[in-house]
């Protein structure tokens, strides 16, 4: 009952604000580009530079709640930490009568859930590994320089000309290492949870191709026809054997599955 009264409150109060509008007295709104969990995301034209931004809104029916704001700051705090061509670049926040926005770069991929769920995209073996190389390069930049995305998910990822792009940092941590050598136990696990989602990622563009008749749901190993080498890197990147804790090893066992033969 209180569900469907909360669901009903923001259906009303998140309207995402109409085209043509002004924020800011700079952004003006040209369309909703993406509505997730916590925020509503705007394509915009910047008046004073003519060009293109994105403004993400934090959803007005958790503008009171601090626990949302704190993720939302958190977002834009990590956000000015970045320098990556593939990772958003932050270029101004501010409020207005109480409601939250900041702006970035436009990406103009499409986001990975809508390329398989809506364009019935596949992968491949081979292209999916290639795909988790170019993740984990991104991946490798973030925990060098003591960050940390932790929301690895289909649709944080743009893809643009096969390139990805890692967007969504609202659950991104940043540690300031005390020790550069040797990574905390806090570190490691959270090394670890990005290895994990890098997992089920990959798990995800394999399924891409599959198909059956078969009623009966079997585990992945079973269902999908995948070389060793693959199975051997899911099963270290998903926990089923022992976890990766470090890039260097799990690397090494990309590259051997990328230059082994297909099935
Ligand atoms: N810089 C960008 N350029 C282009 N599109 C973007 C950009 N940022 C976000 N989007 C689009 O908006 C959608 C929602 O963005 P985002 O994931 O940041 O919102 P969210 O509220 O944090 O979502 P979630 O429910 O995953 O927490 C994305 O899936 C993507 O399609």
């Amino acid at each position: 009952m209180w569900r469907s009264i909360r669901k009903f409150f923001q259906f009303f109060v998140d309207k995402p604000i109409k085209k043509g509008a002004v924020l800011y007295d700079r952004y003006e709104v040209i369309s909703v580009i993406g509505t997730g969990s916590y925020g509503i995301v705007y394509l915009c034209k910047d008046l004073k530079t003519n060009e293109n931004r994105v403004v993400k809104q934090l959803r007005p029916s958790k503008r009171r709640i601090k626990k949302e704001i704190k993720l939302f700051e958190n977002e834009i705090s990590i956000l000015r930490l970045l320098n990556h061509k593939s990772m958003p670049k932050l270029y101004d926040e501010f409020s207005n009568n109480g409601y939250f926005y900041y702006v970035m770069n436009y990406i103009e991929g499409e986001n990975l859930e809508d390329q398989i769920f809506l364009n019935h995209k596949t992968f491949k073996e081979t292209e999916s590994l290639l795909l988790l190389a170019r993740l984990l390069e991104l991946v490798a930049y973030l925990h060098k320089n003591g960050m940390y995305h932790q929301d690895l998910r289909i649709p944080n990822i743009l893809l643009k000309d096969k390139e990805p792009f890692l967007i969504d940092f609202g659950l991104s941590k940043q540690i300031v290492s005390v020790d550069p050598i040797c990574s905390s136990s806090k570190e490691l696990e959270m090394k670890q949870q990005d290895y994990y989602d890098l997992g089920d990622i990959l798990l995800y563009l394999l399924y891409t191709t599959y198909s059956s008749n078969n009623k009966k749901v079997l585990p992945w190993t079973e269902e999908l026809s995948l070389k060793k080498e693959t199975v051997h890197l899911l099963k270290r990147l998903l926990r089923i054997q022992e976890p990766y804790s470090d890039i260097s090893e799990l690397s090494a066992d990309l590259h051997a599955a990328l230059l082994s033969k297909e099935k």
